[in-house]
């Protein structure tokens, strides 16, 4: 059997999935009565089940097996924080999986028909949906900025693209039980094979031979940066805010959000540490936007949109502690020696790994409780707080009388622009190459505004492109990073900020080390630092990435690779058949593989470093972050950059950005590529200037050049920038001026001065309907009074003589 003849039912189960029978309006009322009647029916058992669970996880808290704080056998990191309204949605979100699994069950309701047969928002009080507070958006049509959270963007769909909200699919999702099971078994029966034995067979350690040889580290860590901007998955807690243990002595525990990895006894690695278990939190269940019921969903914390809400934060309160409330800039200075790091976490609430020897050395704060991670994310996120900090002392200085709000408001605005800017200038096609950024209409314009907003795209973060496909970036990950002429290991520097309060080294050192060495190669081989030592705080007790992106899958019900290959067009044969052979010889059936595995290892588009099936869910992903953003930074409208704005942005590059925010002398023009040449050569940070904040300036520009002089007349122009946030009437005086010139006999001097004034009424007709005088238009209306003059003055000579 090929594998084009194999796929055939699988595409049939696909289309299975979508299938919908439209019913009629009396049908359609029956089964929301049908529906409506059996979950009340169920409430009463679904809500002792949710109850009976809290008493459980209470009694884990208080006999100390679930903490609050941080054991040394954990592999804890900061993805495990989740926010109080994470928490809150949860709640409800148990409840809508509960209720929907029991309708399920007793309406003996068929796999693939549950999304279409569940579909209806049921209307009983105990299912309170937490989404139904819609703001009103009040000014958001007019309003020059995003809001913090994401919200009123798109202006009927308000809640679209806000912090917590859930993630959407591609696909439907493949659950056990159809509705919230983690996806354990095959197709065909039997178990999945465990995702500890793929991730040790299969993601090997990379080799030095993996490495990419013109990729530099940076393009890995500015891929990572991105995606904090634009997606958080929230996960599963335990009472009283504690972690959920959800392994036990013997191995995996049964609880209800736990999903334990189990590790098999034979293991290359863990096993010489006697551990039988990695420990995995389920993310929590979240009700859909709509709370019809349905399939278990999962939510993320960010706003989805690209707007650099790992810098300012998600929500108002997190954006609002951050800043510092004078002169629209950020917090900073958790070292008073070293100047501008980002502000200090003063309570240890990140759980960072301190060195006891300097009691100075703390972790810091930003948009993104994941900012903490490793050094190279705390570089790259002071540097773009710095960023901020420079536009808004930049704007400030144009004296326009903004308040801090307003100084704010704009510098965020130009450093969201200039990170998308970044990402569909620079970044983007290293990843996809160029074929797929003219296909998918991603490649930013040279000038003028992109007309491209569409208010039907919904720009929400699918969950196949979180789970898995954005993923490909941990493949890139090195072992180490470039530090002060040495290395240091990933291992040992996860959640330890020490490197940041080195005077002599710190974020220069860091940066400048990913842009010296290389990305690893986009391939099934992950570096050991991350499968074998991810913040890893005793030796043998680190995590495995590469395990838990397969189990997140599952976890999310993300359908198997053949699928979502299929609804991707792509064809048959995209793996070396060696890495075929290897990767389905783990499974029971070729249909069984998970996304992550099979995607991470194709080989790579032409042009671009990643394979088709992750190429297609990455293109869409980005298409839809850009034509459904009304606030796109090149988009034309009420919130638009004026063109003379844009153009500023437009210049912007990662390596600008570094150079100005950084004391290193020189960097590669293109941050991404990391060896230089003719076509990316070094460039000497002394030469790179701030944008020309002169375009923000409110009120008249200078004065332009006179122009030259025509039968004794010549004028000169200025604009009147009074683009928002200036204020209507920045501008008094007029924005031309005329005077005489050249040696004119004093006969004529009545003339020019009653052509003077013709010329004066006509520009000033021009200003007032246009509210600006344009060059050519002047030049011409000079050049015809004058010529009509010289033939007046023709007629009479003539009359005279
Ligand atoms: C040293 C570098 C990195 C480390 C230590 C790291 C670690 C992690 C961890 C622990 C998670 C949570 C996994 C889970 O529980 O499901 C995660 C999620 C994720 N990572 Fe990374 N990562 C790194 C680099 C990257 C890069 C370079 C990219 C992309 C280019 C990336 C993309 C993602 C995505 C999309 C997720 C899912 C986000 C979510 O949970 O909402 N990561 N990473
Ligand atoms: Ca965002």
């Amino acid at each position: 059997q090929t594998l084009d003849q194999a796929i055939q039912p699988i595409e049939n189960l696909g289309q299975s999935l979508f299938q919908r029978v439209d019913l009629t309006a009396n049908e359609q009322i029956q089964k929301e009565v049908i529906l409506s009647n059996t979950v009340s029916a169920s409430l009463p058992s679904v809500e002792s089940n949710i109850q009976a669970a809290v008493s459980q996880d209470k009694s884990f808290f208080d006999r100390g097996i679930d903490q609050v704080g941080v054991k040394n056998t954990d592999f804890f990191g900061p993805h495990l924080f989740t926010s109080p309204q994470a928490i809150e949605i949860a709640s409800a979100g148990e409840l809508f999986s509960g209720v929907s699994k029991s309708a399920v069950e007793t309406l003996a309701i068929s796999k693939e028909n549950i999304n279409q047969q569940l579909s209806s928002r049921i209307s009983i009080p105990e299912l309170r949906c937490p989404f139904a507070n819609v703001p009103d958006c009040i000014g958001a049509a007019t309003s020059r900025y995003r809001t913090i959270d994401g919200s009123c963007n798109n202006l009927n769909k308000k809640l679209w693209g806000r912090s917590f909200t859930p993630f959407e699919r591609l696909l439907p999702a493949l659950y056990d039980n159809g509705v919230d099971e983690p996806r354990q078994t095959s197709l065909f029966g039997g178990p999945l094979p465990l995702a500890r034995k793929i991730s040790s067979q299969f993601h090997q350690p990379s080799l030095i031979g993996h490495l990419m040889p013109d990729l530099s580290h940076m393009t890995m860590e500015f891929g990572q940066f991105l995606s904090h901007d634009i997606q958080r998955n929230a996960l599963s807690t335990g009472y009283a805010g504690s972690s959920l243990t959800c392994c036990g002595s013997n191995g995996p525990i049964s609880r209800p959000n736990c999903f334990a990895i189990e590790i098999p006894t034979d293991d290359p690695y863990y096993s010489q540490f006697n551990r039988t278990c990695l420990n995995f939190v389920r993310a929590l269940p979240t009700p859909k936007l709509d709370c019809a019921l349905g399939q278990r969903q999962q939510l993320n914390q960010n706003t989805h949109y690209i707007d650099g809400s790992q810098i300012y934060g998600s929500d108002e309160q997190t954006s609002n502690s951050l800043r510092a409330l004078t002169g629209g800039k950020l917090q900073t200075g958790a070292d008073p020696a070293i100047p501008n790091l980002l502000p200090k976490d003063t309570t240890n609430a990140a759980n960072c790994i301190l060195p006891a020897s300097n009691a100075n050395v703390k972790c810091f704060l930003a948009g993104d409780v994941r900012v903490n991670q490793h050094p190279a994310l705390i570089s790259i996120h002071t540097i773009f707080m710095r960023e901020h900090n420079r536009i808004a002392a930049g704007l400030e200085a144009l004296n326009n009388g903004w308040s801090d709000q307003t100084l704010y408001d704009e510098a965020r605005k130009i450093v969201g622009a200039m990170l998308q800017h970044i990402t569909y200038k620079e970044y983007l096609p290293e990843i996809l190459g160029d074929a797929l950024m003219n296909t998918y209409g991603l490649k930013p314009l040279t000038n003028g505004y992109f007309n491209g907003y569409t208010n039907s795209v919904n720009p929400t973060i699918k969950n196949e492109f979180s789970a898995a496909a954005f993923r490909f970036g941990h493949s890139q990950v090195h072992d180490s990073l470039k530090y002060n002429n040495g290395v240091q290991y990933f291992k040992d520097v996860f959640l330890n900020p020490s490197s940041l309060y080195d005077a002599s080294g710190g974020v220069n050192s860091i940066t400048k080390g990913l842009m010296e060495s290389s990305s690893q190669k986009v391939d099934e081989r992950l570096t050991s630092q991350l499968t074998r030592h991810l913040f890893e705080r005793q030796p043998g007790f680190g995590g495995d990435l590469a395990a838990i992106n397969i189990q997140r899958g599952r976890d999310h019900g993300i359908p198997f690779y053949q699928l979502i290959k299929a609804v991707c067009n792509v064809s048959s044969n995209v793996h070396d058949a060696s890495v075929w052979t290897a990767l389905s010889a783990l499974y029971q059936s070729p249909f069984d593989i998970d996304l992550y595995s099979a995607g991470v290892s194709e080989k790579p588009v032409s042009g671009g470093k990643i394979g088709p099936t992750f190429a297609c869910i990455i293109a869409k992903q980005f298409e839809a972050l850009k034509k459904g953003d009304r606030y796109y930074y090149e988009n034309s409208g009420d919130q638009a950059f004026t063109l003379e704005q844009l153009a500023e942005i437009r210049k912007t590059t990662l390596s600008k950005i570094v150079c100005r925010n950084t004391g290193i002398a020189a960097t590669p023009t293109k941050a991404f590529i990391k060896s230089t040449s003719l076509s990316n050569p070094t460039m000497p940070c002394s030469g790179v200037s701030a944008i020309d904040y002169s375009k923000w300036k409110c009120g008249w520009s200078d004065w332009g050049q006179w122009t030259p002089c025509v039968n004794f007349i010549q004028f000169r122009l200025r604009t009147c920038r009074q683009q928002k946030p200036c204020a209507a009437d920045v501008c008094t005086g007029d924005a031309f001026e005329i005077q005489m010139c050249g040696s004119a006999s004093s006969a004529d001097l009545p003339r020019i001065q009653a052509e003077i004034q013709s010329f004066r009424s006509i520009l000033d007709v021009q200003h007032k309907s246009n509210g600006f005088v344009d060059l050519q238009m002047a030049q011409s209306a000079l050049q015809s009074i004058a010529s009509q003059n010289v033939l007046q003055s023709a007629d009479a000579s003539l009359s005279a003589a």
